[in-house]
């Protein structure tokens, strides 16, 4: 039986894992969420140990936590390249005979816009997880970050395209949930998503869509965490 200590446990192994493939000098990617924290973290202790690295967070909450890591920060636009990327995921594909194996659903912390950004202009990009973001078809709903104003129009071209879209709504103030970039997330659900290439190409292609949480083709591997150990996918 899967218990939340497992999670746990199977998280912090996928992260400290990543961590280790961060060499001296090198620009990394710090994803958002609670498995990147870990290898956040295990990067901050190897800084402490003398290592020497700069991190690009990708959130309010991964730069609070780098910060607290003691992790020298940088930005994208003050560097030659990103040379590893470490993220979280909230669904990968899981079947390798399938068109999207390796394919994600990032954005459950609406932070998918800087995300894909800076996971994207990394050299290699490491995804961190426990098993329970492995599914053979991704079919979680998809985080699409909209200016404001453009939501109710973005939703009837989502349903245009088969999609059942809901306003993110925040848990703990009045109304919506508001992306770090001053947007508004409506996650779109699309049901067993076969061909997420061309879903992602559709969703790109809509006005009003800054970003979307559906990354295809970016991932070099996975780590993911196990009760004894570490199970890694490269694609
Ligand atoms: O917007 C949030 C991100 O895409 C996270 O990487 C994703 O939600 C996974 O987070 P966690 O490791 O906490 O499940």
């Amino acid at each position: 039986m899967k218990t939340a200590g497992g999670t746990t446990e199977a998280k912090r192994r996928a992260g400290k894992r990543a961590a280790h493939e961060v060499e001296d000098g090198f620009v990394v990617g710090l994803g958002t969420g609670s498995t990147a924290a870990y290898a956040i973290d295990a990067i901050g202790r190897a800084i402490d140990d003398g290592l020497e690295v700069q991190g690009i967070p990708t959130s309010f909450q991964s730069r609070r936590r780098a910060l607290e890591a003691g992790i020298p920060l940088t930005t994208l636009d003050a560097v030659d390249g990103v040379d590893l990327a470490i993220d979280g995921a909230d669904q990968i594909a899981d079947d390798p005979d399938s068109n999207g194996y390796g394919a994600l659903i990032k954005g459950g912390g609406a932070a998918h816009t800087r995300e894909k950004l800076v996971d994207s202009a990394a050299d290699r990009f490491v995804v961190v997880a426990d098993p329970s973001k492995l599914e053979s078809v991704l079919e979680r709903a998809i985080p699409v970050e909209v200016i404001p104003d453009a939501h109710t129009v973005v939703a009837e071209r989502l349903r245009d395209l088969g999609g059942e879209p809901t306003l993110r709504d925040a848990e703990r103030k009045d109304g919506p949930v508001v992306t770090d970039n001053g947007n508004l997330v409506v996650d779109c659900a699309f049901g067993p998503i076969e061909e997420p290439e061309t879903l992602a190409t559709r969703l790109s292609r809509l006005p009003g869509v800054v970003e979307h949480g559906l990354f295809v083709g970016l991932a070099d591997a996975t780590y993911v965490g196990t009760a004894d150990g570490v199970d890694v996918r490269e694609y």
